[in-house]
């Protein structure tokens, strides 16, 4: 399996060449050449999650990974995801199901994808002796799920971006405690946005990039995409491979591309809906045409609270059918404030695509009424996906809504909606009284690079 940049300048690579570049060195970001298909689909019903996740991601390894190699990581990776059926399948009321990715230790979808590269990265890294730095830019989740699942391992820094005051204290919490001396937590000043684009300078600095061997655990990386692919499949089985409805709640647009791969590799799915909260910039671009930045208005449901939002561009590389010259002339055009999408392209999205938005007042009137009616409790990202869920459920097609965080990251928003405050679980007890350890850093790619160079211990 080779892999191409949606930008057409940048080497072709293998897969553990993908994984370990994260972005391509032409800013673009890397794609299969082709999306393998699937067979066997009708005996995946009941198999363990760990059996579905090789079946699926074992096309796109190629000769990246032996067999073994690839079965002991997954096996560690979801091992260490509580839920025996790793990503249960709630039914929320006839037709409507809820998709609980949110199980694994830092309690949201991430850790999915981040648990399993971090076994590869180690097995790769081991091999190589590379030393390797991994700067991450989070707007909550990645950079803890990053920190959990990296932490500790030799030959490998971690620097996680976050913008100041505009995550959860959970999840700020979940960044700043652990004690490892490989992990760094950054609170950068600016938003999210401004954290991925210091990213990408820091990729796009070749001489820097070589000198600390940068790598990234974004969904800028491929591999974080691959693994995201299988909970479509297991949710599609234990709905008995039905044409299927998701909805999936949007930021960065890796979950949903995720769900566009695993149809392309021939999971039933029907419609794949975007849900967004009132940084609806996706929404606005499905149904206008126009992508244009606007200001981020913070929300009860922070992790989506994004406006450039990286995985659209492989979306649009497929969209333009593979013309990596008007995608790079599109990412050029983002970067004074948006671009129009054509109309072949737009069409090509649309075939891929559903949107909706949600107001803060829905989301949280949602989470209400999911409680009011099944006793769950939702976190406000999930929310945002039931309610545009609920916004396109048609008779005779199950919908699945992706439940991508713990109500307990979050239980300001709950409390607001619902008056309680969900409590932590026990391996996250002592969350509240660990001391934090976090370096305060500008949004200027200069500080950040010193930081980095001065801290990292490879
Ligand atoms: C809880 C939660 N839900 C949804 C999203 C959106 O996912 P994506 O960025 O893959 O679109 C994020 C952030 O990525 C998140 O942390
Ligand atoms: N919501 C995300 C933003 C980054 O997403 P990623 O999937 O590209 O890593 C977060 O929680 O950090």
């Amino acid at each position: 399996m080779r892999y191409v940049s949606t930008r057409g300048q940048a080497p072709v690579l293998d897969f553990e060449q993908a994984m370990l570049s994260g972005l391509a060195r032409d800013g673009g970001l890397y794609l299969p050449e082709t999306v393998p298909a699937i067979s066997g689909l009708d005996e995946m019903d009941g198999l363990p999650y760990a059996e579905v996740a090789y079946r699926v991601i074992r096309p796109f390894t190629g000769d990246s990974f032996t067999e073994d190699e690839l079965r002991g990581a997954i096996d560690r990776a979801y091992g260490r995801i509580e839920h025996a059926a790793k990503a249960p399948l709630r039914q929320l009321a006839p037709g409507h199901h809820l998709l609980e990715l949110f199980h694994g230790p830092t309690l949201a979808f991430k850790d999915f994808a981040m648990q399993l590269i971090a076994q590869l990265f180690e097995i790769a890294l081991k091999r190589s002796g590379q030393r390797i730095t991994i700067v991450g830019a989070t707007s909550g989740d990645t950079g803890s799920a990053a920190i959990e699942a990296f932490k500790g391992i030799d030959n490998v820094d971690v620097f996680i971006m976050f913008p100041h005051g505009r995550v959860s204290e959970v999840q700020r919490r979940q960044m700043t405690t652990p004690d490892a001396s490989n992990v760094h937590a950054l609170a950068v000043t600016g938003h999210f946005d401004d954290c991925q684009a210091r990213l990408k300078d820091l990729f796009n600095d070749h001489q820097f990039r070589d000198q600390v061997g940068l790598a990234g655990v974004n969904s800028i990386n491929w591999a974080r995409v691959v693994a995201q692919i299988v909970y479509y499949f297991t949710a599609a089985a234990s709905l008995g491979m039905r044409p299927t409805d998701f909805t999936v709640p949007t930021g960065n647009f890796g979950d949903i591309f995720a769900g566009s791969i695993a149809r392309a590799m021939g999971a039933p799915i029907r419609r794949l809906i975007v849900a967004t909260n009132q940084n609806d910039i996706l929404h606005r671009a499905l149904t206008t045409g126009e992508y244009r930045i606007g200001e981020v208005a913070p929300s009860i449901s922070p992790s989506m609270d994004i406006q450039v939002s990286s995985n659209f561009e492989r979306a649009l590389y497929w969209a333009y059918g593979g013309d990596a010259a008007a995608i790079a002339q599109l990412m050029d055009e983002m970067k004074t404030g948006g671009f129009t999408i054509s109309q072949g392209a737009l069409q090509a999205l649309r075939e891929q695509y559903v949107s909706g938005r949600v107001s803060e007042e829905e989301t949280i009137q949602m989470i209400r009424t999911i409680r009011a009616e099944t006793g769950e409790v939702l976190c406000p990202h999930s929310a945002v996906g039931a309610a545009v869920a609920r916004q396109h459920i048609q008779p005779g097609v199950p919908m699945v809504t992706l439940a991508t965080a713990h109500p307990a990251k979050f239980p300001d928003a709950v409390e607001k909606a619902v008056g309680l405050r969900p409590p932590l679980p026990p391996h996250m007890a002592d969350l509240f009284d660990l001391p934090e350890r976090v370096s305060r850093v500008e949004n200027d790619v200069d500080a950040l690079k010193s930081l980095i160079l001065e801290r990292r211990t490879n």
